[in-house]
C-alpha cells in the first residue's frame, strides 16, 4: 500500500498560487465538469492549463474560458512527457509580473495526478489545493477489472481529494452500492459529490483533507498509442460509430471535430457512450484523434479509418 503524507509543502507561502488538479481517466467527465465549476464562478485572474492527450487539443476547444487565461500544454501528455514541460510553464507563470489569483490544471486522462502534484510541490511560488478526480460509474468496474489500466485508475481514485462522481443512475442500486465501497476501499478519505453532466455542481471548497501518496512501486503505463486523422467531408455518422463500435478492444477514447451527413459535430467517443454535438462549421478537414492500446486491434482500426472515403 502506498503511504499517506499529508506534510505541508516545501514550497508553500501565504501568498502561494493555490492549484487544483483535474483527473480522471479518459472521458471520465474532466471538462465537463471544469465547463461547471468555470460557470459556477471562480477567482478573477484564474488560470486554466489543459493538457489533453491529442495533437489538437479538444478539450481546450470546448472550455468556455477563452483568452489569456487559459494555457494549453501541447505535448499530448503521455504521463511522464507531461513533466517538463509544466515544469517549464509553472516557473515562467510564476515570474510573471502579475500572476494568476489560482491555477486550474485539467490533466489528460492518462496522467497520474500524483505525478503532477510532486512537480507542483516543488514549484517556488505555488501550493496544491486539491485534486479533483472525476468518476464514471457507468464504466469504472471495467476500468478497474482492465489489467491495462486498472492500476492507474486506482491511483487517480487514490490521490483524490474529492471524488466527483457521475452516471450512477445508468446502474442499478446493488451496483452502485458495490462501487462505493470499491471507492471507498481505495480512498476512505476523499470528499465526495454526485454530478450529472445537466446537475453538476462546483465542490465546496477544500473542506477535505488533501491526500498525497508517495511510493509509485508497481505503477506501470500501458503502452499507449495516439493518431489523429482526417476523415473525409462525405462521412455517415453511422459508419464511423460501427467501424469504432467493432474495434473497442484497442481503442480508450476518440474525439473531435467532424463534418457528417452535411452537419458539423463534436464528437466524443467514450466505450460505450457516444456523442454528436451540432457545432458551428469549422474551416479544414475533419479531425479526429484517439488514444487506444497500441497492437492489432488499434492498428486495424487506423487502418480502416484512413481508407474511409
Ligand atoms: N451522462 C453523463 N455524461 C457525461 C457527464 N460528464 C461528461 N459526460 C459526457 O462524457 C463524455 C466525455 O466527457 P468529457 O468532459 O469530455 O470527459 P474528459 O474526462 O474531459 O475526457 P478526456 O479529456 O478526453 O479524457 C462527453 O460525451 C460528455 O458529454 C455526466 O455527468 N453524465
Amino acid at each position: 500500500m502506498p503511504e499517506l503524507d499529508n506534510s505541508p509543502t516545501p514550497s508553500e507561502s501565504p501568498d502561494s498560487i493555490p492549484v487544483t488538479l483535474v483527473a480522471g481517466y479518459l472521458g471520465a467527465g474532466k471538462t465537463t465538469w471544469l465547463n461547471a465549476h468555470l460557470r459556477d464562478g471562480v477567482a478573477p485572474d484564474t488560470l486554466v492549463l489543459v493538457n489533453d492527450f491529442g495533437t489538437i487539443n479538444v478539450d481546450a476547444e470546448l472550455i468556455d474560458y477563452a483568452g489569456e487565461r487559459l494555457l494549453q500544454l501541447s505535448s499530448g501528455c503521455l504521463c511522464c512527457s507531461l513533466s517538463d514541460e509544466l515544469g517549464t510553464q509553472l516557473s515562467r507563470i510564476g515570474r510573471w509580473p502579475e500572476p494568476p489569483a489560482a491555477l486550474i490544471i485539467e490533466t489528460s486522462g492518462v496522467a497520474r495526478p500524483q505525478r503532477i502534484a510532486d512537480m507542483i510541490r516543488v514549484a517556488r511560488r505555488f501550493r496544491l489545493e486539491r485534486i479533483v478526480t472525476l468518476v464514471d460509474l457507468a464504466s469504472l468496474a471495467r476500468r478497474l477489472n482492465d489489467s491495462r489500466v486498472g492500476e492507474l485508475v486506482a491511483g487517480q481514485i487514490a490521490s483524490a481529494g474529492q471524488l466527483s462522481l457521475n452516471r450512477g443512475d445508468e446502474l442499478k442500486v446493488i451496483e452502485r452500492d458495490d462501487l462505493m465501497r470499491r471507492l471507498r476501499s481505495l480512498n476512505a478519505m476523499a470528499h465526495v459529490e454526485h454530478a450529472d453532466s445537466g446537475d453538476v455542481r462546483s465542490p465546496k471548497p477544500a473542506t477535505s483533507r488533501l491526500l498525497t501518496l508517495r511510493s509509485a512501486t508497481d505503477e506501470h503505463d500501458p503502452d499507449w498509442q495516439r493518431f489523429a486523422i482526417e476523415l473525409p467531408a462525405s462521412l455517415n455518422r453511422q459508419t464511423l460509430e460501427s467501424l469504432l463500435a467493432e474495434h473497442t478492444e484497442g481503442l480508450a477514447r476518440a474525439k473531435g471535430f467532424i463534418q457528417a451527413d452535411g452537419r458539423y459535430y463534436v464528437f466524443q467517443w467514450s466505450g460505450r457512450h457516444v456523442e454528436w454535438t451540432p457545432t458551428s462549421p469549422r474551416p479544414g478537414a475533419s479531425q479526429l484523434v484517439g488514444i487506444g492500446f497500441a497492437g492489432e486491434s488499434l492498428d486495424a482500426l487506423i487502418a480502416a479509418l484512413k481508407a474511409l472515403d
